[in-house]
C-alpha cells in the first residue's frame, strides 16, 4: 500500500477551500482523460465545508456534473431529508446547486425505504457491483477520488475502532451501536475504501491531532481505522495546522503557513 502524502493548511477554512480546488482539478482531469468520473463523499465538518467551498467557486463550472457518479462512504441510517444524514448535508452544500444527473447520485437508503440497515447495505453493495467494470477487478468501482472525514477516535466512514465491521470482507455493511450518534449506520468497509484510486482524508482541529498521528503510524486499522484509509494509487492526508500538530517533524508539507 502506498505511503500517504500529508499537506497542511493554515486553518480549517483554507483547508476546505484548498480541498475544493483539488477536487475540481481531479474531476476535470479525469473527465478529460476518460469522459466521466466518480467521487465518494463524506459527512462531517470539513467534508461538508469542502462541498460548500466547491459550490462557492466559479471554477465549479469546469466540472461536467452530469458526467459524474456520486457515492457515499457512509450514511447515518435515518430517513431521507433528515438533517443528520450525510446525503442531506451534501445536497444542501453542493448537489442542489450543480447540474448532477439524478440517476448518478447513489444514496444509501434509510429506514423510510422500508429496508433494514442490513438490507440497505446489501442494496448498496449490489449497486456498486453493477457499476463495477472488468478493469476494476472486484465488486466495487475503482473510484477516482474518495473523500473521508475522520473522527477524534480515528473513525473513517462509519468504521469505528474495534468494531466487527473492520473485519468484514463484504463491500458494504450495516453498523450498529456506534459510539457517535446516531447508533445505526451503513458503511463501506476497508476493502471497498482501498479499491479507490485516490483516498483523501480530511481533518481539522486539535482534537483530531492524536488520531492523525496514529493514522500515519504503523498502527493497525482495527485499532485505528484511519490507518487503513489508503488508496490504490495515492493517499492524501489534508489537514489544518492544529490537526497536524502531533505528526512527526518532516512528515507534513506546509502548504499555506
Ligand atoms: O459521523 C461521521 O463523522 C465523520 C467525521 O465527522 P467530523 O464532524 O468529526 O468531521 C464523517 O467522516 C463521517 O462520514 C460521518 O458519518
Amino acid at each position: 500500500m502506498n505511503v500517504p502524502n500529508v499537506v497542511v493548511h493554515r486553518n480549517a477554512d483554507i483547508l476546505a477551500k484548498a480541498v475544493a480546488a483539488r477536487i475540481i482539478t481531479r474531476l476535470v482531469d479525469v473527465q478529460s482523460a476518460k469522459g466521466s468520473a466518480s467521487i465518494v463523499l463524506t459527512g462531517g465538518t470539513v467534508g461538508i465545508a469542502t462541498l460548500a467551498a466547491i459550490a462557492a467557486t466559479p471554477a465549479r463550472d469546469a466540472v461536467d456534473w452530469r458526467r459524474l457518479d456520486i457515492w457515499w462512504g457512509d450514511e447515518r441510517f435515518l430517513p431521507s431529508g433528515h438533517e443528520e444524514r450525510n446525503e442531506t448535508g451534501a445536497r444542501a452544500a453542493l448537489l442542489d446547486h450543480v447540474d448532477v444527473a439524478p440517476e448518478r447520485v447513489h444514496v444509501m437508503k434509510g429506514p423510510d425505504s422500508g429496508m433494514t440497515a442490513e438490507e440497505s447495505a446489501e442494496a448498496y453493495a449490489a449497486e456498486l457491483r453493477a457499476a463495477s467494470r472488468p478493469e476494476d477487478h472486484g465488486p466495487v468501482p475503482s473510484f477516482d477520488v474518495m473523500l473521508l472525514g475522520m473522527g477524534p477516535d480515528s473513525h473513517v466512514a462509519s468504521l469505528f475502532p474495534g468494531m466487527p465491521a473492520l473485519y468484514d470482507t463484504r463491500s458494504v455493511v450495516a453498523v450498529h451501536g456506534t459510539p457517535k450518534p446516531p447508533p445505526t449506520r451503513v458503511s463501506l468497509t476497508l476493502p471497498a475504501i482501498q479499491a479507490s484510486r485516490e483516498v483523501w482524508v480530511v481533518a481539522a482541529g486539535e482534537e483530531k491531532s492524536g488520531a492523525v498521528r496514529l493514522a500515519l503510524s504503523d498502527a493497525g486499522p482495527v485499532q485505528v481505522p484511519a490507518a487503513g484509509a489508503r488508496g490504490r494509487q495515492r493517499t492524501l492526508f489534508l489537514l489544518d495546522r492544529t490537526a497536524a500538530s502531533k505528526i512527526p517533524p518532516g512528515l507534513g508539507r506546509m502548504a499555506s503557513p
